[in-house]
């Protein structure tokens, strides 16, 4: 590198640093000073659209020199200009090279966040195409590197909520809010509009960095930045605006205490269980039982159930039947007995469990409590037991976030012999759901595997930086118990989700996948987004990746197939787009991801 060459740009700290070095400089705040809990810390950076417009974005040679300085100065970050066009090609082929070399300095591209044909738009800042085209042009272009992000240039007017959602999947890093986007309060100070506030406060909440810009365009912010009175005399112009962004975010209610706890989850790629196939670990049973939530849902339902299955005048004289199929370490035995309890119902349990691990656990509780007269604890595979009798109740909990991909269906078929013909199974029916999302961080750690598997397997993820594209339709239902023997679990579905047109283009990264589960009558239980079950945890969605994310049109449809396959060791979905284009079959005959029977 020549390390005489020194851009006649200016590089910009951030506040954090505490030096506001260049009067007239833009100010930065930087996630990591809104809140500990907000991840990720950008300090600086440096930005190559100069002000005398001395940079060609053709000239390879500049912006090599301009990008290499940056990195010789340790920067995390250069803010491109966009791309201005027929340059759009030979700009991203030189850095497509950058790209290539060893540093890893992030590149964000600077785009105005702007859509044309949005009534909202006033003519003056219509662009002449929609900026998230662009965007997408030049990361086609650059083929999803993951060093390539965007840096969005907040104008005054803001694109439809529709519109402005998609970015959310997107890499955002930066917004540059411009002080005429600012109003003025009653005391002459800066202030936002509210859609503004809310688009702030969506930034702040996806640690995008808030970067102010411009000129002071405000009297008395001036006249405070200029105070001489002592405390003041150094404050930068542009401190009033800051301190405006800053208080948009002490105003944000704190994060529930479980959101905290789940903040290290967020978007990150996890292996669903293989509870069947598996044993599962006492950690992962400690996290269940932690669920109070889906207990109470669970104690409801069977409370309702034992109220229908026996009236009050048989009240002291009926026993009833429950088994809990798959009781792991008894939470839902505890459920069941405190239904009975609650409702005055006698009850004899049986809980079945094929893990020996949680067995002893299990046994352990029962001697605890001294439930030793109620309870019959049996380590047996559910499939295979030989019950003594048979089951007025059947409770089980063997759903995976996208309900049956646990393989609950296979698992009650077994259980089902010993259901009385009347019986009554809780969940008595579950359904998945899915919708098309934007989610380039997940897309990109599929990508970053190099290989085929990990493009056709399905991933729990607590999804946090991806924008829903269409509302959730539901995909598979499972009733139980079945009411004929020749019900197959097998399953197929095409699926139609149209984009709204106000959305403007986007791109389809995959699915996302959720179940909502009727555990009796009116009482349900589940994390579909629109019906979702508060404050339960257990569950975070399942996200089917695409080998080639699909772009799609506003008011196009998305034609999507889904297919739930059978063998006679396994189930595995395989899964494919046929429209705007077709997408390769995904997971063809189970290759790449299966969960074992
Ligand atoms: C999702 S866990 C739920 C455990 C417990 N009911 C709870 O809520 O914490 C499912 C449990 O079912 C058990 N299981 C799965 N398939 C089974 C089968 N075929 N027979 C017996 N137990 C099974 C697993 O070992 C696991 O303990």
């Amino acid at each position: 590198m020549d390390h005489s060459y020194r851009p006649s740009l200016v590089q910009k700290d951030a506040l954090g640093s505490g030096v506001l070095p260049f009067a007239g400089s833009d100010l930065v705040l930087s996630p990591s000073q809104w809140s500990s809990h907000v991840v990720g810390k950008i300090s600086s950076w440096i930005d190559l659209d100069s002000e005398d417009e001395t940079l060609r974005i053709d000239s390879e040679t500049t912006l090599k020199q301009e990008i290499a300085w940056a990195s010789h100065l340790s920067l995390q970050a250069c803010l491109l200009p966009a791309p201005k066009g027929t340059s759009c090609a030979n700009y991203a082929r030189c850095v497509n090279q950058i790209l290539q070399g060893s540093n890893n300095m992030q590149l964000w591209l600077r785009v105005p966040l702007v859509k044309p044909d949005d009534d909202s738009m006033d003519a003056k800042s219509v662009a002449l195409v929609d900026s998230w085209e662009t965007w997408n042009s030049f990361r086609l272009l650059c083929e999803h590197h993951s060093q390539l992000s965007v840096a969005l240039d907040i104008l005054s007017t803001l694109p439809s909520p529709n519109s402005l959602g998609r970015w959310f999947g997107e890499p955002v890093r930066a917004a540059i809010l411009h002080t005429d986007c600012f109003l003025t309060n009653s005391h002459g100070c800066p202030c936002l509009s509210k859609r503004h506030q809310s688009l702030i406060t969506g930034f702040f909440n996806h640690s995008i960095q808030i970067i102010v810009s411009g000129n002071s365009v405000h009297p008395k912010a001036s006249v405070d930045a200029n105070d001489n009175s002592g405390t003041n005399s150094q404050r930068h112009p542009l401190r009033p605006y800051l301190d405006y962004i800053g208080y948009l975010y002490q105003r944000m209610d704190p994060l529930p205490e479980q959101e905290r706890f789940e903040l290290g989850y967020r978007d990150f790629l996890q292996s669903p269980l293989q509870p069947l196939m598996d044993n599962l670990e006492a950690q992962t049973y400690e996290t269940f039982e932690r669920d109070a939530v889906k207990y109470i849902q669970y104690q409801r339902a069977v409370s309702k159930a034992l109220l229908d299955r026996v009236p009050d005048e048989e009240a002291s004289v009926k026993t009833i039947v429950l088994m809990v199929v798959g009781a792991g370490r008894g939470p839902l035995v505890r459920a069941s007995l405190q239904a009975a309890e609650e409702t005055g119902r006698k009850l004899k349990v049986y809980a079945v469990e094929k893990n020996p691990n949680a067995v002893v656990t299990l046994h352990a509780l029962v001697k605890l409590e001294g439930w030793e007269d109620t309870v019959t604890i049996v380590s047996s595979d559910m499939r295979h037991w030989s019950a003594p009798e048979k089951a007025d109740i059947l409770v089980s909990e063997l759903l995976g976030s996208f309900g049956d991909n646990e393989l609950s269906p296979e698992c009650l078929d077994g259980a089902q012999r010993f259901l009385k013909q009347d019986g009554i199974s809780i969940p008595s029916s579950y359904t998945s759901f899915l919708q098309p999302v934007t989610a380039s961080k997940l897309y990109n750690d599929v990508k970053a595997h190099k290989d085929l598997v990990h493009f056709e397997t399905a991933y729990v993820v607590k999804m946090h930086n991806v924008a829903k594209l269409a509302p959730t339709q539901p995909v598979f239902t499972f009733t139980h118990p079945k009411h004929s023997d020749k019900e197959i679990n097998q399953r197929y579905k095409k699926l139609n989700f149209i984009i709204p047109n106000d959305t403007g283009s986007a791109m389809v990264h995959g699915f996302a996948g959720y179940f909502d589960a009727t555990l009796y009558k009116d009482v349900h239980l589940g994390i579909e987004p629109s019906t979702a079950t508060p404050n339960m945890f257990s569950w975070f969605a399942i996200f089917f990746p695409l080998r080639t994310p699909i772009c799609v049109d506003p008011g196009s449809t998305l034609e999507v197939h889904f297919w739930r396959c059978c063998g006679s060791t396994k189930v595995w979905y395989e899964w494919c787009v046929a429209s705007p284009a077709s997408s390769p079959m995904h997971n063809s005959n189970g290759r790449s991801y299966w969960v074992g029977l």
